[in-house]
C-alpha cells in the first residue's frame, strides 16, 4: 500500500536520518532523484538533455536547496540552468554547487531571459515548510511562466498548497509533474491539491524505515486488492460465497436498480437478491435471470435511484443487522438514523452534492475540503464514508483514511455510482470488512474505467470490472 504522511511525521523521520548520516546526504538523495526525473522528462520531450534550458524558481529554504543541487547535476550534464531567487537568501551550498557547475542568475526584471527562455521550470519556492498561498512575487512569476507556456515541475509539492490537507485555499502553483521525497504528502494524493500536482513521482530517500507505520492516508494498489479478493474454494457453495441484496431503483429511476444489480453481480458474491418496485423487479429479472427475491443476505446495497422509497428500504435493510451500503437517496437519512451509538455497520457513498446536503454545507466547500468533510460525516454519524470524486476517499470511524487513485473522468457518467454501490455491497457480502470492500470497490470501478478508456456509459462498467477482477486473480494464482 502506498501511503502519505503528515509534515510532522516526515520531519521526525528526516531528523532520525539526519542525525545518523553525513551532512547533506539526505538533500543529495532528494536532489539526485529530482534531477533524474527532470532529465528523463526533458529527454522524452526533446530527445536530449544537453542544451535544454532549465529555470529554477527558488525560495529561501531546503526546497530551494533541492532544486539548486538538482540544477547543478543537470548543468554538469549539459543543460543550461538559470535560477530566479524569490528570496534574498537561498540555500548557500546549493547555490555554490550550481554556480560551480555553470548555472547563471536570471534577471527578474527581464522575463525574456527566463519565461521567454526556459523549456521547463522547477517550482522550488516552498515544500513542506510552506504555508498555503503564494506571495505576490511568486504569483506573478508563475503567471508569467504560464503565459509563456513553460511547463512546471514542482519540487516536493506545488508551492502554495496545504501539505497536510490537500486543500488549496489560496493561490498555488499548477504543475505538470511533481517530484516528492520520501513519502507522499496528503496534498500529492487528495484533491484539490492532487490536481495541481500533475503526474507524481516519488523519490526514495530512505525514509521508509523511520516513518511511522500509521500513515495519514493510504492508497490501495493492485497487489492489495488482488490479495484481499475472496476466491471460492472447493468447499464453497453459493451461500458460503455470500449473498448480496439490492434495494435500489424505483418507478421514477428504474435504471438505477438494474445498474446496482449489475454492479452487485460482478462483486464475486454467490447470489444476488433484488427487492423493490414490481416493474423494476421484472426488468432486473429480464436482464439477470439468476437474480432472486427477498431472503437472507450478508450485505445490502440501498438507495441508488431509490426516490421516496429510499428511507423505508434503508430501514428494512438495517433491520437485518448486516453491512449496508447507503447510496444516493438514502444518504440523507443518515441524519436521524445514524446518531452516535447506533451500532450499524454502514458505509455512506455520497458524491460531494449529497454529502453537502447531509452536512448542511455548500457543495463547493465539500469539493474544496473533501477530506475534512468526509471526516466530519464519519465523526457525526459513526459510519464509514466513501466520498466519490476524481479522488474518491474512504474514511472509517476507526480513524483510517484511504484515497483511490484509479479511474478517469469518463466515470462521471449517469449511473456509474449505482454500479459502485452494488459492487461494494457484493464485496462485503463475500466476507470482506465493509471499509475494505468500499476501498476495493472504488479501486476496481476506477480500474475498469481505465480499461474501457472512454467514452463509455455505466452499463459498460460491470463487464470491465469482472475482467479486471479476473486479471487480478490470475496474477495471484501465478
Ligand atoms: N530536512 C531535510 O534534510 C530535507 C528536506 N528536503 C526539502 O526541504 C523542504 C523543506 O524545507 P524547509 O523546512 O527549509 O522549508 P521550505 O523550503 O519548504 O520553506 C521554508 C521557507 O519558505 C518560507 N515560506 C513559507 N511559506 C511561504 C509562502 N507561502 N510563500 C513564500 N515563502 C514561504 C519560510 O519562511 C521559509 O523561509 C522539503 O519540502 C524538501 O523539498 C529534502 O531535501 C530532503 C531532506
Ligand atoms: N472527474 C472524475 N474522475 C474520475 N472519477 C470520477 C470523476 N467524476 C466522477 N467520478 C466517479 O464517477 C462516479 C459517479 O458516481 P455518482 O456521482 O454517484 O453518479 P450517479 O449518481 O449518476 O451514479 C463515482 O464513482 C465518482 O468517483
Ligand atoms: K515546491
Amino acid at each position: 500500500m502506498v501511503s502519505a504522511h503528515r509534515v510532522a511525521d516526515v520531519r521526525a523521520a528526516e531528523d532520525v536520518l539526519l542525525r545518523r548520516g553525513p551532512d547533506g546526504a539526505l538533500m543529495a538523495r532528494a536532489a539526485t532523484g529530482l534531477a533524474v526525473v527532470v532529465a528523463d522528462r526533458i529527454t522524452r520531450a526533446r530527445g536530449r538533455l544537453a542544451g535544454a534550458r532549465v529555470l529554477l524558481v527558488v525560495g529561501a529554504g531546503n526546497n530551494g536547496g533541492d532544486a539548486l543541487f538538482a540544477g547543478a547535476w543537470l548543468a554538469r550534464r549539459g543543460a543550461a540552468v538559470r535560477w530566479l531567487a524569490l528570496s534574498e537568501h537561498v540555500h548557500t551550498d546549493g547555490l555554490a554547487a550550481l554556480q560551480a557547475a555553470g548555472g547563471r542568475a536570471a534577471d527578474p526584471e527581464e522575463p525574456t531571459g527566463w519565461a521567454g527562455w526556459a523549456d521547463v521550470a522547477l517550482d522550488a519556492v516552498v515544500g513542506i515548510g510552506g504555508r498555503p498561498g503564494l506571495r505576490s512575487e511568486a504569483a506573478v512569476t508563475f503567471a508569467t511562466l504560464a503565459a509563456h507556456g513553460v511547463p512546471v515541475i514542482a519540487v516536493d509539492l506545488p508551492s502554495g498548497v496545504d501539505p497536510d490537507t490537500g486543500e488549496t485555499p489560496d493561490l498555488h502553483v499548477r504543475a505538470e509533474a511533481t517530484v516528492t521525497f520520501g513519502t507522499h504528502k496528503v496534498a500529492t494524493l487528495v484533491d484539490p491539491a492532487a490536481r495541481a500536482c500533475g503526474e507524481v513521482h516519488l523519490v526514495d530517500i530512505g525514509l521508509d524505515e523511520t516513518l511511522p507505520e500509521d500513515a495519514e492516508i493510504g492508497v490501495w494498489e493492485a497487489a492489495d486488492v488482488a490479495a484481499a479478493l475472496r476466491v471460492p474454494s472447493a468447499g464453497d457453495h453459493k451461500y458460503t460465497r455470500g449473498v448480496v441484496g439490492v434495494r435500489a431503483g424505483s418507478a421514477q429511476y428504474p435504471g438505477a436498480g438494474v445498474l446496482c444489480v449489475a454492479g452487485a453481480a460482478v462483486g464475486l458474491a454467490g447470489m444476488v437478491r433484488y427487492v423493490g418496485d414490481d416493474a423494476v423487479t421484472a426488468e432486473v429479472r429480464r436482464r439477470f435471470p439468476e437474480v432472486v427475491g427477498a431472503g437472507r443476505v450478508q450485505a445490502w446495497a440501498v438507495g441508488s435511484g431509490g426516490g421516496d422509497g429510499a428511507r423505508a428500504a434503508l430501514q428494512a435493510a438495517l433491520a437485518d443487522g448486516v453491512p449496508v451500503v447507503v447510496d444516493a437517496d438514502a444518504v440523507i437519512h443518515a441524519r436521524d438514523l445514524f446518531a452516535p451509538g447506533h451500532g450499524h455497520d454502514v458505509v455512506l457513498t455520497p458524491h460531494a452534492g449529497e454529502l453537502a446536503v447531509l452536512l448542511d454545507a455548500d457543495r463547493a466547500d465539500v469539493e474544496a475540503r473533501p477530506l475534512h468533510h468526509a471526516r466530519a460525516a464519519v465523526a457525526r454519524h459513526e459510519v464509514t464514508v466513501l466520498l466519490k470524486g476524481a479522488r474518491t476517499l474512504v474514511v472509517t470511524p476507526q480513524g483510517r483514511s484511504w484515497v483511490n487513485t484509479t479511474g478517469n473522468p469518463w466515470l462521471g457518467t449517469a449511473g456509474s455510482g449505482d454500479v459502485l454501490a452494488g459492487l461494494v455491497a457484493a464485496l462485503a457480502a463475500t466476507g470482506l470488512p465493509l471499509p475494505d470492500a468500499a476501498a476495493m470497490g472504488a479501486w476496481l470501478h476506477g480500474r475498469a474505467a481505465e480499461e474501457l478508456g472512454g467514452p463509455f456509459t455505466a452499463g459498460d462498467l460491470p463487464h470491465a470490472i469482472r475482467e479486471v477482477s479476473r486479471a487480478l486473480m490470475a496474477r495471484v494464482g501465478e
